[in-house]
């Protein structure tokens, strides 16, 4: 309810009266009931006072001497002003009044004795009226722009609000609604349920049609997400939510609901979806949409009583490819793989990536093991084609374990687990091969995991001896050099081989500390013959993979100041392969050794990779000759020619050359025929503890 508004509150009161007297009468009456108020003349003087924003009411008189009121009133409209105003005239016309009403005055009174008395009361009144009027315009002015602000937000939020009506079936439609469907709300024709169902996607159709039929029948709340197509042909998923209003009756008449295009939020869960199942690399599914799939394997298999096969396939080698190309070309192969996996694979059986260079196939609808070792050998064929990456004509093969359900394990973990293990198995086996699991390849990784156990407290159970063997200058016949060679003797297994423990301490990563082991023991041994006055030999020492760590020449650094060992006479023995691996780093490592005063030379040379550059770049003193080409030298003729290349390389490239596994005297012989003057192996002496060691340099050898 409207205040009763007070007369000093107001604004000026202005009487537009020609007769003047009669204007001052008026005013002074208006005065007396707390008003403040002025007096003009004409019609002309009152636009004028109008300008100065103050007057709140005019009493004007019908017959201003300048216009006539409706012009007076449609002069001041078109300035923007609405001030109420009175009509006083002498006429009492009521045709007169309401015309005046209808231009918008607050009053009409006629100049009669009671005029006086009438006069304050109907100013009052129609102030307290316009100040109504001005409360009402200001609440539905706020109303337009809050109503505006929430079209907007619909727009913004991308939602629509609608009223359907049950009885006759017509829609009406927000603008906003229309606006998200791309029509025009202003020519467009009414809208009908069977024209929203028109629009509706065929298959979300049936649905929708029972939602709303139901939510009908059984007075409850709708809740519906459809595809919609909008008027460009646009498809968008929205969700529509509805209350049901009834009648008088009780019975539902109507249903207003809104509908929000949730387009952007599905897109962006199916986004979702697809990263957390797809490997984004190859765009094959992964980990996590593999378990699934094979779990709907092994229920199709367990209910049509048929066999499903898990193949775990590995690339043999993946890392020296990384390591060698960079990882870009790494990622390249994968991707090339995985489309040639894909088309060996018919559609219902799934290819999962897993990460790295691990794939894993899981075929159903199989014909048992001939089956699958069929799919397997299609497999390895198609991978062992070449592959060219970035210009490199690329050979790569891979190692494949297989599990069966329902032999092999009843669920998705075990199958899984035992593929693995199988694929182990055929990496042990040469790589590029394919194994059923076993049974006992359990027994094997229980007896791994034993070993790997024992392993990791040989060390402080000082159960490592070091042997040595010696290096053989056949030309004087002594002793230039030894060796130092690993053993491990197990307080109940005996002695274990470090071709069967070293690889095992490389993949746990105890090769560190053990290979820390070696070179302490092996310097500390050869600093004591020197000092004992034995002859001054140099000691080679096994460097692992492993073992090349930007640190390394710290530690050896290290050790060698501790043993009092002079570098001179340590020399470190690598295979190729490492060599192969970050060659920049490693190069800056080799030079921060050889600068340091140590020997490098290449184990096994000749069997590795075959790239000859390094031997040019790397700052290498000595090549090995590999046992392998020593052991047949006197029969085969490549071998002895592979020996030959190898011998005149290092003497070309101005570095030493040592052949292993010398075992006769022919082959002594003949080494040393064609220039290779040092030597090693069963001929001059098996590897030895230390002592024998020791004797054996003292006394010299004897072959
Ligand atoms: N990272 C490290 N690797 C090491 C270490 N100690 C040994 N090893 C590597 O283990 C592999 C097997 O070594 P081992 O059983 O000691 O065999 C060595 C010799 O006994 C053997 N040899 C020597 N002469 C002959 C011979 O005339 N005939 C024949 N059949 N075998 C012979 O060769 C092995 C030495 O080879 P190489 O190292 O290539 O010179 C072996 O790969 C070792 O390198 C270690 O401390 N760290």
């Amino acid at each position: 309810m409207t205040e009763a508004i007070r007369p000093e509150h107001t604004g000026t009161i202005l009487v537009v009266e020609g007769n003047v007297p009669f204007g001052e009468l008026i005013a002074g009456v208006l005065r007396s009931e707390g008003y403040r108020c002025e007096t003009v003349v004409s019609g002309g003087c009152a636009l004028t006072s109008l300008g100065s924003g103050s007057i709140a009411l005019m009493v004007l008189d019908y017959t201003m001497p300048d216009m006539s009121v409706e012009d007076f009133v449609a002069t001041m409209t078109t300035t923007g002003s609405r001030v109420p105003f009175i009509i006083m005239t002498g006429r009492d016309d009521s045709l007169l009044a309401v015309r005046m009403m209808k231009i918008g005055a607050g009053d009409f009174l006629i100049k009669d004795t009671t005029l006086l008395d009438r006069l304050p009361l109907a100013v009052s009144k129609t102030l307290q009226e316009a100040e109504t009027a001005r409360r009402l315009q200001r609440a539905m002015e706020a109303l337009q722009q809050s109503e505006a602000r929430l079209a907007r937000v619909h727009r913004i939020a991308r939602i629509g609000s609608w009223e359907w009506n049950i009885t006759s079936n017509g829609f009406v439609f927000s603008n906003e609604l229309y606006h998200l469907l791309g029509f025009d709300p202003a020519h467009h024709p009414p809208i009908t349920l069977e024209w929203l169902y028109s629009r509706i996607n065929p298959i979300d159709q049936p649905a929708i049609r029972k939602a709303f039929a139901d939510a009908v029948a059984e007075c409850r709340p709708l809740d519906v997400v459809y595809r919609i197509r909008t008027a460009s042909d646009e498809e968008l998923i929205v969700n529509s939510q509805g209350e049901l209003i009834a009648d008088d009756n009780g019975r539902p008449c109507r249903m207003i609901g809104s509908t929000l295009d949730i387009t952007a939020r599905i897109r962006a869960e199916e986004e979702i979806r697809n990263l957390s199942n797809y490997d984004h690399l190859t765009g094959l599914p992964n980990r996590n949409l593999l378990q699934d799939r094979l779990h709907q394997a092994i229920i199709h298999a367990s209910r049509t009583q048929s066999v499903a096969g898990v193949l775990f396939l590995d690339l043999d080698r993946f890392k020296g490819i990384n390591d060698s190309l960079g990882h870009r070309a790494g990622d390249l192969l994968l991707r090339q793989v995985a489309e040639r996996l894909s088309a060996c694979v018919r559609e219902s059986d799934t290819l999962a990536r897993l990460g790295g260079d691990e794939f894993v196939v899981v075929l159903t609808m199989v014909t048992g093991e001939e089956g699958i070792s069929a799919a397997a050998s299609k497999l390895l064929g198609v991978i062992a084609e070449p592959f060219i990456v970035e210009g490199h004509e690329l050979y790569i093969t891979a190692s494949i374990g297989i599990s069966v359900y329902p032999a092999d394990g009843p669920d998705a973990l075990t199958l899984m687990k035992h593929a693995d293990l199988a694929m182990y198995r055929a990496k042990e086996l040469d790589r590029n091969n394919f194994q059923f699991y076993s049974s006992d390849l359990n027994v094997r990784v229980m007896e791994r995991m034993i070993l790997e156990s024992a392993l990791r407290r040989a060390l402080e159970r000082q159960e490592f001896k070091l042997y040595y063997q010696p290096q053989v200058d056949v030309l004087s016949r002594s002793i230039v050099g030894f060796e130092a060679l690993l053993r491990w003797y197990h307080p109940d297994l005996g002695l274990i081989s470090p071709d069967k423990f070293v690889p095992l301490a490389e993949e746990s990563g105890l090769i560190i500390a053990i290979g820390e082991w070696v070179l302490q023991t092996a310097c500390r041994q050869t600093k004591a013959w020197h000092d004992a006055g034995l002859p001054p030999v140099r000691m080679a020492v096994n460097l692992s993979t492993r073992q090349f760590r930007p640190n390394l020449d710290q530690s050896i650094a290290a050790i060698l100041l501790e043993t009092g060992l002079e570098p001179c006479f340590l020399e470190l023995e690598m295979t190729e392969s490492i060599l192969m691996r970050n060659v920049s780093e490693n190069m800056a490592l080799l030079r921060a050794l050889t600068d340091m005063g140590c020997h490098l030379a290449i184990d096994d040379f000749g069997t590795g990779y075959s790239s000859l550059a390094y031997l040019k770049n790397f700052p290498l003193g000595r090549l090995k000759i590999d046992r392998s080409f020593v052991r047949d030298i006197t029969s085969n003729p490549d071998d002895l020619a592979i020996a030959k290349i190898i011998i005149d390389m290092a003497r070309t490239l101005r570095m030493q050359v040592t052949a292993e596994g010398v075992e006769a005297y022919e082959q002594l012989e003949l080494l040393a025929g064609h220039g290779c003057a040092e030597m090693q192996g069963f001929l001059f002496s098996r590897p030895l503890p230390a002592d024998k060691a020791q004797q054996l340099l003292r006394n010299g050898l004897t072959f």
